[in-house]
């Protein structure tokens, strides 16, 4: 059977249930012979992180192992000095795992809406497969996206058997995943000394209050 590993990319500033629960069901989709979390060095599209590459990684570390899925945490994008870009790691996997290995490159709706602002998005398809999860508020609905994605969409929309048995070039969209949780309205909670239970880990709970993040 054709190897295959699956990576979700993020900031994960702190992770929560949504990637968890992301994660989880590629996870149960794929069966990959690897799951690894990607925590983004420098977000280039983001206004900024909130915490240190040492604390997001503790904090992923304790929200998967209690949720009993077994990863591995690659570093190679916190080690990068440049801004993130996913064809650069992309382009590492490939080269690490060679031709014929399925590499399933993981993200939520939300990022699909935006695919094509991504740097080199078109050729991100040379190196891996992406496996779209739905998130509460954004459209997986062709109509939705931008043109030249729903272009993408159409030509290369395949069943997850398809993603499982060959290297590269399909997108499968996993409709039935509903979590409306987002890191910014946990930081918000925090920050004004509300309760964040019901989104986040309790372990991950602990390490922030612990280590005094997000307070202001
Ligand atoms: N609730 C969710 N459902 C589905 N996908 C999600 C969800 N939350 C995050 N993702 C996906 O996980 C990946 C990493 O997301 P990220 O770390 O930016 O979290 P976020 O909650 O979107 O953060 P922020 O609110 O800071 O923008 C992205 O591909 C994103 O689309
Ligand atoms: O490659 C890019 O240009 C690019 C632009 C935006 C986001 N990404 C990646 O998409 C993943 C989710 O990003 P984010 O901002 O939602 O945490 C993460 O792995 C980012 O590095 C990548």
């Amino acid at each position: 059977m054709t190897f295959c590993v699956a990576l979700l990319g993020g900031s994960f500033d702190p992770v929560h249930h949504g990637h968890v629960a992301l994660a989880a069901l590629f996870e149960s989709l794929l069966k990959p012979d690897q799951l690894r979390i990607v925590p983004a060095g420098n977000p280039w599209q983001k206004s900024g992180l909130r915490t240190s590459a040492g604390d997001r990684i503790a904090m992923l570390e304790l929200a998967f192992q209690e949720a009993g899925l077994a990863v591995t945490i690659d570093l190679q994008e916190v080690g990068r000095a440049t801004p993130t870009y996913t064809i650069d790691t992309l382009r590492n996997v490939r080269a690490e795992l060679g031709p014929d290995a399925s590499i399933v490159f993981v993200l939520g709706a939300d990022q699909l809406q935006q695919l094509d602002t991504w740097r080199d998005w078109r050729h991100l398809f040379d190196y891996a497969h992406i496996g779209v999860g739905a998130r509460p508020g954004f459209d997986l609905a062709e109509a939705a996206l931008p043109a030249a994605v729903a272009e993408e969409l159409e030509k290369r929309r395949s069943g997850i058997a398809q993603l499982r048995s060959t290297p590269s070039g399909k997108v499968f969209l996993a409709e039935a995943l509903a979590v409306d949780i987002s890191a910014t309205e946990i930081r918000t909670a925090l920050q004004r000394g509300e309760q964040a239970n019901s989104l986040i880990s309790p372990v991950v709970l602990d390490y922030i209050q612990q280590h005094k993040l997000y307070k202001n």
